[in-house]
Protein backbone atom coordinates (compact mmCIF):
# COMPACT_ATOMS: atom_id res chain seq x y z
CA UNK A 1 0.00 0.00 0.00
CA UNK A 2 0.97 3.57 -0.54
CA UNK A 3 2.20 5.18 2.52
CA UNK A 4 1.03 9.24 1.96
CA UNK A 5 2.48 11.49 3.95
CA UNK A 6 0.07 15.30 4.02
CA UNK A 7 2.21 18.04 5.11
CA UNK A 8 0.31 21.42 5.11
CA UNK A 9 3.03 24.43 5.74
CA UNK A 10 1.59 27.49 7.72
CA UNK A 11 1.92 30.38 6.07
CA UNK A 12 3.20 31.63 9.38
CA UNK A 13 6.18 29.55 8.94
CA UNK A 14 6.83 29.56 4.90
CA UNK A 15 9.44 32.23 4.96
CA UNK A 16 11.84 30.10 8.15
CA UNK A 17 11.65 26.94 5.78
CA UNK A 18 14.83 25.87 5.60
CA UNK A 19 17.07 23.62 3.35
CA UNK A 20 16.83 20.92 6.43
CA UNK A 21 13.08 21.50 6.07
CA UNK A 22 13.12 20.36 2.04
CA UNK A 23 15.60 17.77 2.53
CA UNK A 24 13.36 15.64 4.76
CA UNK A 25 10.83 15.54 2.83
CA UNK A 26 12.84 14.53 -0.32
CA UNK A 27 14.47 11.86 2.34
CA UNK A 28 10.72 10.79 3.14
CA UNK A 29 10.21 10.12 -0.69
CA UNK A 30 13.41 8.27 -0.68
CA UNK A 31 12.41 5.99 2.03
CA UNK A 32 9.63 5.13 -0.18
CA UNK A 33 6.44 7.64 1.12
CA UNK A 34 4.48 9.64 -0.99
CA UNK A 35 4.98 13.55 0.43
CA UNK A 36 1.99 15.64 -0.62
CA UNK A 37 2.29 19.60 0.51
CA UNK A 38 -0.57 21.46 0.88
CA UNK A 39 0.29 24.78 1.98
CA UNK A 40 -1.34 28.35 3.62
CA UNK A 41 -0.08 32.04 2.98
CA UNK A 42 -2.64 33.93 5.48
CA UNK A 43 -0.17 36.38 6.51
CA UNK A 44 1.70 36.83 2.46
CA UNK A 45 -2.27 37.83 1.57
CA UNK A 46 -2.61 40.07 4.66
CA UNK A 47 0.55 42.08 3.65
CA UNK A 48 -0.98 42.30 0.05
CA UNK A 49 -4.35 43.60 0.90
CA UNK A 50 -2.86 45.96 3.41
CA UNK A 51 -0.38 47.01 -0.04
CA UNK A 52 -3.55 47.34 -1.74
CA UNK A 53 -5.77 49.17 0.61
CA UNK A 54 -8.57 46.25 0.45
CA UNK A 55 -10.07 45.39 3.77
CA UNK A 56 -9.28 42.11 5.60
CA UNK A 57 -11.85 40.54 7.68
CA UNK A 58 -11.62 36.98 9.51
CA UNK A 59 -15.25 35.15 10.55
CA UNK A 60 -14.31 32.76 13.13
CA UNK A 61 -10.75 32.26 11.52
CA UNK A 62 -12.06 32.37 8.09
CA UNK A 63 -11.13 34.90 5.96
CA UNK A 64 -14.58 37.03 4.21
CA UNK A 65 -13.61 36.91 0.60
CA UNK A 66 -14.99 39.69 -1.68
CA UNK A 67 -14.29 39.04 -5.54
CA UNK A 68 -11.51 41.64 -4.97
CA UNK A 69 -9.73 39.51 -1.88
CA UNK A 70 -10.36 36.16 -4.06
CA UNK A 71 -8.36 37.55 -7.01
CA UNK A 72 -5.33 38.89 -4.18
CA UNK A 73 -5.55 35.06 -2.50
CA UNK A 74 -5.10 33.29 -5.50
CA UNK A 75 -2.13 35.23 -6.86
CA UNK A 76 -0.63 35.08 -3.89
CA UNK A 77 -1.40 31.59 -2.96
CA UNK A 78 -1.04 30.11 -5.89
CA UNK A 79 1.44 32.10 -7.40
CA UNK A 80 3.77 33.76 -4.68
CA UNK A 81 4.05 31.15 -2.18
CA UNK A 82 3.00 27.94 -4.06
CA UNK A 83 6.01 28.59 -6.37
CA UNK A 84 8.43 29.49 -3.16
CA UNK A 85 7.84 26.20 -1.92
CA UNK A 86 8.12 24.50 -5.31
CA UNK A 87 11.50 26.06 -5.49
CA UNK A 88 12.55 24.69 -1.97
CA UNK A 89 11.91 21.18 -2.64
CA UNK A 90 13.55 21.60 -6.22
CA UNK A 91 16.87 23.15 -4.40
CA UNK A 92 16.40 20.22 -2.08
CA UNK A 93 16.79 17.79 -5.22
CA UNK A 94 12.98 16.74 -5.24
CA UNK A 95 10.47 16.98 -8.29
CA UNK A 96 8.22 19.56 -6.76
CA UNK A 97 5.60 20.50 -9.00
CA UNK A 98 3.04 23.65 -7.86
CA UNK A 99 -0.79 23.03 -8.57
CA UNK A 100 -3.49 24.92 -7.67
CA UNK A 101 -6.57 23.56 -6.48
CA UNK A 102 -8.67 24.54 -9.79
CA UNK A 103 -5.96 22.94 -12.00
CA UNK A 104 -7.83 19.74 -13.24
CA UNK A 105 -10.04 20.04 -10.66
CA UNK A 106 -8.40 19.13 -8.43
CA UNK A 107 -10.21 19.96 -5.11
CA UNK A 108 -13.56 20.82 -5.47
CA UNK A 109 -15.99 22.59 -3.14
CA UNK A 110 -19.00 24.65 -2.50
CA UNK A 111 -19.49 27.80 -0.84
CA UNK A 112 -19.65 27.96 2.99
CA UNK A 113 -22.09 30.60 3.38
CA UNK A 114 -22.31 32.72 0.68
CA UNK A 115 -23.86 35.71 2.32
CA UNK A 116 -21.40 35.72 5.25
CA UNK A 117 -18.30 34.86 4.12
CA UNK A 118 -18.65 35.44 0.64
CA UNK A 119 -16.58 32.99 -1.71
CA UNK A 120 -15.13 30.42 1.04
CA UNK A 121 -15.15 27.05 -0.30
CA UNK A 122 -15.60 23.72 1.78
CA UNK A 123 -14.36 20.61 -0.22
CA UNK A 124 -16.55 18.18 -0.98
CA UNK A 125 -14.48 15.85 -3.24
CA UNK A 126 -10.71 15.59 -4.64
CA UNK A 127 -9.49 14.38 -8.02
CA UNK A 128 -7.18 11.61 -6.20
CA UNK A 129 -6.68 9.67 -9.70
CA UNK A 130 -4.81 12.91 -10.47
CA UNK A 131 -2.63 13.17 -7.62
CA UNK A 132 -2.05 9.61 -7.67
CA UNK A 133 -0.83 9.85 -11.30
CA UNK A 134 1.37 13.14 -10.12
CA UNK A 135 2.72 10.78 -7.02
CA UNK A 136 3.48 7.76 -9.63
CA UNK A 137 5.21 10.38 -11.71
CA UNK A 138 7.52 10.68 -8.84
CA UNK A 139 6.53 14.30 -8.37
CA UNK A 140 5.89 16.32 -4.84
CA UNK A 141 3.03 17.78 -5.49
CA UNK A 142 2.35 21.10 -3.67
CA UNK A 143 -1.23 22.39 -3.32
CA UNK A 144 -2.27 26.09 -2.71
CA UNK A 145 -6.25 25.84 -1.18
CA UNK A 146 -8.27 27.42 -4.10
CA UNK A 147 -10.97 24.93 -4.84
CA UNK A 148 -13.42 25.23 -7.45
CA UNK A 149 -17.31 24.72 -7.83
CA UNK A 150 -18.80 22.26 -10.69
CA UNK A 151 -19.73 25.85 -12.24
CA UNK A 152 -16.07 26.43 -12.85
CA UNK A 153 -15.80 29.56 -10.23
CA UNK A 154 -12.91 30.05 -8.04
CA UNK A 155 -13.14 29.89 -3.54
CA UNK A 156 -11.00 30.06 -0.98
CA UNK A 157 -10.44 27.76 1.15
CA UNK A 158 -8.60 27.52 4.88
CA UNK A 159 -5.68 25.57 4.03
CA UNK A 160 -6.20 23.54 7.36
CA UNK A 161 -9.49 22.10 6.13
CA UNK A 162 -7.81 21.71 2.70
CA UNK A 163 -5.01 19.56 4.01
CA UNK A 164 -7.76 17.74 6.12
CA UNK A 165 -9.42 16.88 2.63
CA UNK A 166 -6.62 15.87 1.35
CA UNK A 167 -5.38 13.47 3.59
CA UNK A 168 -8.93 11.53 4.23
CA UNK A 169 -9.89 11.42 0.25
CA UNK A 170 -6.07 10.51 -0.61
CA UNK A 171 -6.68 7.96 2.55
CA UNK A 172 -2.85 9.10 3.85
CA UNK A 173 -1.41 7.51 6.81
CA UNK A 174 -0.19 10.51 8.13
CA UNK A 175 -1.05 14.27 8.52
CA UNK A 176 1.12 16.77 9.15
CA UNK A 177 0.85 20.59 10.16
CA UNK A 178 4.13 22.66 9.95
CA UNK A 179 3.27 25.68 11.62
CA UNK A 180 5.41 29.11 13.66
CA UNK A 181 5.15 26.80 17.36
CA UNK A 182 5.91 23.68 18.52
CA UNK A 183 2.67 22.58 19.28
CA UNK A 184 -0.01 22.93 20.99
CA UNK A 185 0.80 24.90 24.22
CA UNK A 186 -0.61 24.94 27.74
CA UNK A 187 0.97 27.94 29.79
CA UNK A 188 4.15 27.46 27.58
CA UNK A 189 4.46 23.79 28.03
CA UNK A 190 4.24 21.14 24.80
CA UNK A 191 1.73 18.88 24.75
CA UNK A 192 2.89 16.15 23.37
CA UNK A 193 -0.17 13.87 23.15
CA UNK A 194 -3.99 15.09 23.16
CA UNK A 195 -7.25 12.99 22.51
CA UNK A 196 -10.26 14.67 20.27
CA UNK A 197 -12.32 15.42 23.81
CA UNK A 198 -9.09 16.78 24.96
CA UNK A 199 -8.63 18.73 22.17
CA UNK A 200 -12.67 20.32 22.72
CA UNK A 201 -10.92 21.02 26.43
CA UNK A 202 -8.83 23.08 25.45
CA UNK A 203 -10.73 25.14 22.87
CA UNK A 204 -13.30 25.32 25.23
CA UNK A 205 -11.22 26.98 28.23
CA UNK A 206 -9.22 29.27 25.81
CA UNK A 207 -6.05 27.54 25.82
CA UNK A 208 -6.49 26.92 21.90
CA UNK A 209 -7.66 30.12 20.04
CA UNK A 210 -6.98 31.73 16.86
CA UNK A 211 -5.36 30.58 14.01
CA UNK A 212 -4.96 27.05 15.96
CA UNK A 213 -8.28 26.52 16.28
CA UNK A 214 -9.16 25.76 12.94
CA UNK A 215 -5.87 22.98 12.68
CA UNK A 216 -6.78 21.00 15.78
CA UNK A 217 -10.33 20.79 14.42
CA UNK A 218 -8.91 19.62 11.35
CA UNK A 219 -6.92 17.30 12.98
CA UNK A 220 -9.64 15.72 14.91
CA UNK A 221 -11.21 15.47 11.72
CA UNK A 222 -9.20 13.66 9.74
CA UNK A 223 -9.06 11.12 12.60
CA UNK A 224 -12.38 9.79 11.38
CA UNK A 225 -10.84 8.72 8.32
CA UNK A 226 -7.76 6.11 8.07
CA UNK A 227 -5.76 8.25 9.78
CA UNK A 228 -4.22 7.11 13.16
CA UNK A 229 -2.38 10.31 14.38
CA UNK A 230 -2.30 14.29 13.13
CA UNK A 231 1.00 16.03 14.00
CA UNK A 232 0.96 19.70 14.82
CA UNK A 233 4.91 20.66 14.85
CA UNK A 234 7.26 23.57 13.91
CA UNK A 235 8.83 23.99 10.92
CA UNK A 236 11.95 26.12 12.30
CA UNK A 237 15.43 24.26 12.85
CA UNK A 238 15.05 25.51 16.47
CA UNK A 239 11.67 23.29 16.03
CA UNK A 240 13.77 19.46 16.38
CA UNK A 241 14.98 17.91 19.55
CA UNK A 242 18.83 16.89 19.82
CA UNK A 243 17.94 13.71 18.46
CA UNK A 244 17.00 15.56 15.08
CA UNK A 245 13.15 14.43 15.59
CA UNK A 246 10.63 17.20 15.11
CA UNK A 247 8.97 18.20 17.97
CA UNK A 248 5.50 18.57 17.99
CA UNK A 249 1.65 17.15 19.69
CA UNK A 250 0.49 13.93 18.49
CA UNK A 251 -3.25 14.11 17.99
CA UNK A 252 -4.96 10.92 18.28
CA UNK A 253 -8.02 8.77 18.42
CA UNK A 254 -7.69 8.15 22.25
CA UNK A 255 -5.03 9.69 24.55
CA UNK A 256 -4.18 7.91 27.53
CA UNK A 257 -2.33 10.63 29.70
CA UNK A 258 -5.28 13.58 31.30
CA UNK A 259 -4.00 16.95 30.69
N1 LIG B 1 -2.59 26.66 22.65
C1 LIG B 1 -1.87 27.16 21.65
N2 LIG B 1 -0.63 26.69 21.43
C2 LIG B 1 0.15 27.18 20.43
N3 LIG B 1 -0.25 28.17 19.59
C3 LIG B 1 -1.49 28.68 19.74
C4 LIG B 1 -2.35 28.18 20.77
N4 LIG B 1 -3.53 28.84 20.68
C5 LIG B 1 -3.39 29.70 19.67
N5 LIG B 1 -2.18 29.64 19.10
C6 LIG B 1 -1.75 30.48 17.98
O1 LIG B 1 -1.86 29.73 16.77
C7 LIG B 1 -0.82 30.20 15.90
C8 LIG B 1 -0.67 29.23 14.73
O2 LIG B 1 -1.77 29.37 13.86
P1 LIG B 1 -1.64 30.25 12.52
O3 LIG B 1 -1.01 31.56 12.83
O4 LIG B 1 -2.96 30.28 11.86
O5 LIG B 1 -0.58 29.39 11.74
P2 LIG B 1 -0.47 28.79 10.27
O6 LIG B 1 -0.24 29.95 9.35
O7 LIG B 1 0.71 27.93 10.40
O8 LIG B 1 -1.72 28.05 9.95
C9 LIG B 1 0.35 30.35 16.81
O9 LIG B 1 1.35 31.19 16.30
C10 LIG B 1 -0.30 30.94 18.08
O10 LIG B 1 -0.31 32.33 18.01
C1 LIG C 1 -10.97 30.89 3.74
C2 LIG C 1 -9.61 31.23 4.29
O1 LIG C 1 -9.51 31.71 5.40
N1 LIG C 1 -8.56 30.99 3.50
C3 LIG C 1 -7.20 31.26 3.88
C4 LIG C 1 -6.29 30.50 2.93
C5 LIG C 1 -4.83 30.55 3.34
C6 LIG C 1 -4.57 29.91 4.69
O2 LIG C 1 -5.36 29.17 5.25
O3 LIG C 1 -3.33 30.22 5.18
P1 LIG C 1 -2.71 29.85 6.60
O4 LIG C 1 -2.55 28.39 6.63
O5 LIG C 1 -1.44 30.58 6.60
O6 LIG C 1 -3.65 30.35 7.68
C7 LIG C 1 -6.90 32.77 3.80
O7 LIG C 1 -7.44 33.44 2.94
O8 LIG C 1 -6.08 33.22 4.61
Amino acid sequence: MMEIVVIKCGGSTVDELNEEFFKGIVAMQTAGKYPIIVHGGGPAINSMLEKLEVEIQFIDGLRKTTPAVLEVAEMVLSGKVNKQIVQGLQRAGGKGLGISGCDGSLLQAVPVDLASLGLVGQINNVNVSLLHSLLNEGTIPVLSPIACTEEGDHLNVNADAAASSVANYMKAQELVFVTDVDGVLKDGQLLEVLSAAQVQELIDDGTVYGGMIPKVKAAVDSLQGEIEKVVIAGGKAGSRKEDGTIKGTAIVKEATATL
